[in-house]
């Protein structure tokens, strides 16, 4: 496959999950209503979920978290919807030969608007991407009903990268630049955005992945096993999710004494709520409550190592698919 035929004719899209329009209650409600309205990420019957969720949790969790959005907020918007644009446009230097695009899966930019363009457009081949290492049922296959339901376009979905040997390297990379610039922590947290038990049990791959990429990337990095824990962050609801948790992982590395702790978070390819202000603010200050100093590592966002990684991942799908 030579890239004069991986001409503009081709499009790679870059998926992320979406984020609100702004820091309000109105937006983060509509936000939310979207995602957790995907049979995906809550499956309960509709006829049960629609009402608790809009007439108890949406009412509740708007207000809550429109503040927490607003103490990360940047300038461009949304830290989610800023870092993956710019995401985007790095991987396009990388792509010259190609168009690169970035989408949400929930709110705008619209995958699904996005592909009708693409379409519409004539485009050849479309190639999706989405910003998940770890492919999970309730994230990666979500963006894959919206590829199932694009007609009209030759379409292909990336479902994973999580051992991708460029991605380890670019991760491991940013944890040794950290520590060159801020002395070696004592212990290297990995986590993960969490998921309930019930659907790991059900069989999603995305924990098994998840333990992959944190060994993949300990080994990188020379750790020995007792130098690095991996933990699942943001629980949401009442039942019990993947374990251990990263808070509770938290106060333990405290009460063994251990003084720095340096968390990572590789199943976020940018920084988000989840990362910005779950860890860097808030476990960071319950951290500090047991003398402890933790330092959060940011995620690859639109380094040029990450629009590497992932340009060479795009790259490697399209050939394979000529
Ligand atoms: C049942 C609920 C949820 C599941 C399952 C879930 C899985 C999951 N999520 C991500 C990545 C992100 N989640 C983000 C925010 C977020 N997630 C949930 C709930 C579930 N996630 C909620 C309700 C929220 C919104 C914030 C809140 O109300 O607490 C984000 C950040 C979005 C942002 O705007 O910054 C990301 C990214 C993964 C990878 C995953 C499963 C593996
Ligand atoms: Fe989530
Ligand atoms: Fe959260």
């Amino acid at each position: 496959m030579t890239q004069a035929r991986q001409s503009a004719a081709t499009a790679v899209v870059v998926v992320n999950l979406g984020t609100p329009e702004a820091p309000t209650a109105p937006a983060v409600r509509r936000y939310l209503a979207e995602f957790l309205s995907d049979r995906r990420v809550v499956s309960l019957p509709p006829l049960l979920w629609q009402p608790l969720l809009r007439g108890v949790i949406l009412p509740l969790r708007a207000p809550k978290v429109a503040p927490k959005y607003a103490s990360v907020w940047l300038d461009g918007g949304s830290p989610l919807a800023v870092y993956t644009r710019q995401l985007a446009a790095a991987m396009q230097q990388e792509l010259p030969d190609l168009q690169v695009l970035d989408a949400m899966r929930y709110g705008e930019p619209s995958l699904a608007r996005l592909l009708q363009r693409l379409r519409d457009e004539g485009l050849q081949r479309v190639l999706v991407l989405p910003l998940y290492p770890q492919y999970s049922t309730t994230t990666t296959a979500s963006v894959g009903d919206v590829v199932a339901r694009a007609d009209g376009l030759a379409l292909r979905m990336v479902d994973e990268y999580h051992l991708d040997d460029g991605w380890v390297a670019a991760v491991a990379q940013s944890v040794r630049d950290h520590r060159a610039a801020n002395g070696a922590g004592e212990h290297l947290l990995f986590s993960f955005h969490g998921l309930p038990q019930r659907v790991a049990d059900a069989g999603d791959p995305y924990p098994r992945q998840c333990e992959a990429s944190a060994r993949a990337i300990a080994a990188a990095l020379g750790l020995p096993d007792d130098a690095w824990t991996l933990a699942y962050q943001s629980r949401f609801g009442r039942e019990r999710w993947l374990e251990p948790a990263t808070d509770t992982t938290l106060e333990a590395l405290a009460a063994r004494g251990i003084r720095t702790v340096d968390v990572i978070a590789p199943g976020f390819a940018a920084d988000c709520l989840e990362t910005l202000e779950e860890v860097s603010i808030m476990l960071a200050e319950q951290f500090a409550e047991r003398g402890g100093t933790l330092r959060y590592i940011p995620c690859l966002n639109d380094s040029p190592a990450h629009a590497r990684a992932l340009a060479a991942v795009a790259r490697r799908a399209l050939d394979q698919w000529a």
